[in-house]
């Protein structure tokens, strides 16, 4: 069964995959099932889940493992075959002979139209998933497979050789295992040493056999589960593409952002997870907090931003260099306007906590002025008379803020958080582009730290103030984002 790709309108019109993981567990949440379940939502799918075996581990090793009857599998897996509609299915960790036959069973069958197998055999911490005598068992599960998601410790063993200790022998033990199993295989490097990690799709029957994908690897010590991770998202996507290769380049871009993020969850003490959402929390998918649905509100105003012809003609550094110094002269104007009011803001507030960040929030903002002025060769201080957009927007700013300290707070959230926005999406065109001391200053994660906690500020003064106050606020947010706006297209060529 083919469905349509999901389209841009959002989830309304989109059909939700209903992924079934069928693994082990992880009471620390970062492999097994808890990652399986996180990944298939990430990715867009509805995740559902049988438990093979009880893993008492965490992200330093596995402790013991607790395998329920076979009876009690069997009456899981039809608890959900009976009744619910399974598109995909992720088959994980599955212990022993007894219950690769009770699975094998179950899959023909159900039938699922999309099955991906993950051979467990060993966590990342190196413990032992599969009993050495099941081994041999995995013959009659494995061909029952879409996909089978071998690593390289993983590959060998069905391959019957020693771990691959370069690339080409990793291909040539895909290519075996994908012959004599019959079965299509997605052979994972992320074991090998280097600064890509290459995975391979492998089909030794397909016209092309073997096709290469390859990432950066990500330095970081959170990769507990990314092989459960990875798996399921595939499944879930094959849903959708029904196409293999596409569904596991969307799932590597999922995982290689995941990858980056997860160190920032501080879970544990060995080789912590990926974070599942770091993407879906990044660009504000979800509207849990005031200024994450004020976020969603602008998205065809940010969009309309990034494309506007003064921040494209910046990303490919083809912008006149007299705009640039013009924008820069009208900038000078703002950020003194715009560090005066975040003063007010640190006299305002009444946390000091608050009141020291709105206080180094003025500072930085002066003095990252003078750097780039420095820079571009220009004098700090204002020659160009004020514009007309600069003077409306610092006329807003401080009307904002004459009306209370929450729509201060909102008012000038846009700058901060449109600009790290923009940092972020121009950062990887900065290579060799004259305005790249400019893109650095905004693609800094100090920079988008500080954007982070000015909206922990705008939510918590949005969760405490009355309703026609938090209307007032995000007012005041778009008003700011629309000057923003403005405030770039004022610069754009003509
Ligand atoms: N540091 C990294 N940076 C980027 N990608 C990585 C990194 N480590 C692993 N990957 C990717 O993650 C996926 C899983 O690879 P890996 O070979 O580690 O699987 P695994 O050993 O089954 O994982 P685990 O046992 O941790 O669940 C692969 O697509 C691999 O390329
Ligand atoms: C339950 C379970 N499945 C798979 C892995 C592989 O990372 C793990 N550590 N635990």
């Amino acid at each position: 069964m083919k469905r349509p790709l999901p389209g841009a309108a959002g989830l309304a019109a989109r059909v939700v995959p209903r992924v079934l993981s069928v693994a082990g567990t992880d009471p620390t949440g970062g492999a097994g099932i808890q990652a399986d379940l996180k990944s298939i939502a990430a990715n867009g799918g509805y995740g559902m889940a049988v438990v093979t075996a009880l893993v008492a581990q965490n992200t330093r090793g596995v402790r013991s493992v607790h395998t329920p009857p076979v009876e009690f599998l069997r009456e899981q897996l039809l608890s959900v075959s009976d009744d619910v509609q399974i598109d995909a299915v992720k088959v994980g960790m599955l212990g022993d002979a007894a219950v690769i036959a009770e699975v094998a069973g179950w899959l023909r069958r159900v039938r699922p139209p999309v099955v991906v197998i993950d051979p467990v055999m060993v966590a990342t911490s190196g413990d032992r998933l599969l009993s050495p005598e099941a081994e041999q068992a995995l013959h009659e599960v494995l061909p029952l497979a879409g996909l089978i998601t071998p690593n390289v410790p993983e590959l060998a063993v069905l391959a019957g050789s020693r771990p691959a200790g370069d690339w080409d022998e990793v291909v040539r033990q895909a290519l075996e295992v994908s012959a004599r199993w019959g079965v299509r295989v997605l052979a994972k490097g992320g074991h090998l040493d280097g600064g890509t990690v290459f995975d391979a799709l492998v089909d030794a029957s397909g016209a092309e056999p073997v096709r290469r994908l390859q990432a950066p690897r990500v330095p970081t010590t959170a990769t507990h589960g990314t092989g459960c991770s990875l798996s399921s998202a595939v499944a879930t996507w094959q849903v959708t593409t029904g196409d293999w290769l596409t569904s596991i380049d969307r799932a590597k871009s999922w995982l290689t952002e995941s990858l980056r993020h997860g160190e920032e969850l501080r879970v544990g003490q060995g080789h912590g997870p990926v974070s599942h959402f770091a993407g879906l929390w990044e660009r504000g998918g979800l509207a849990t907090s005031a200024s994450g649905e004020w976020w969603q509100r602008i998205a065809q105003l940010r969009a309309d931003t990034v494309t506007d012809p003064f921040l494209t003609g910046l990303a490919d550094g083809t912008l006149g260099k007299d705009q640039f110094v013009g924008y820069l002269a009208q900038d000078t104007h703002y950020l003194d306007g715009y560090a005066a009011v975040l003063s007010r803001l640190a006299r305002m507030a009444d946390d000091p906590v608050e009141q020291a960040f709105w206080a180094g929030s003025a500072a930085a903002c002066l003095t990252t002025e003078t750097a780039l002025h420095r820079a571009w060769g220009a004098s700090s201080s204002p020659i160009d008379p004020i514009g007309p957009v600069t003077r409306a927007y610092l006329d807003h700013l401080e009307t904002a803020t004459d009306a209370g300290y929450e729509q201060g707070v909102a008012a000038v959230l846009p700058c901060y958080w449109m600009y790290a926005d923009i940092g972020r999406q121009l950062g990887p065109s900065a290579a060799g582009n004259p305005y790249r001391e400019w893109i650095d200053t905004y693609q800094d994660s100090l920079f988008g730290e500080s954007a982070r906690s000015a909206r922990g500020i705008a939510d918590r003064a949005a969760a405490d103030a009355e309703p026609e106050v938090r209307e007032q606020m995000w007012q005041a947010f778009e008003a700011s984002a629309q000057l923003e706006r403005r405030f770039f297209a004022a610069g754009s060529p003509a």
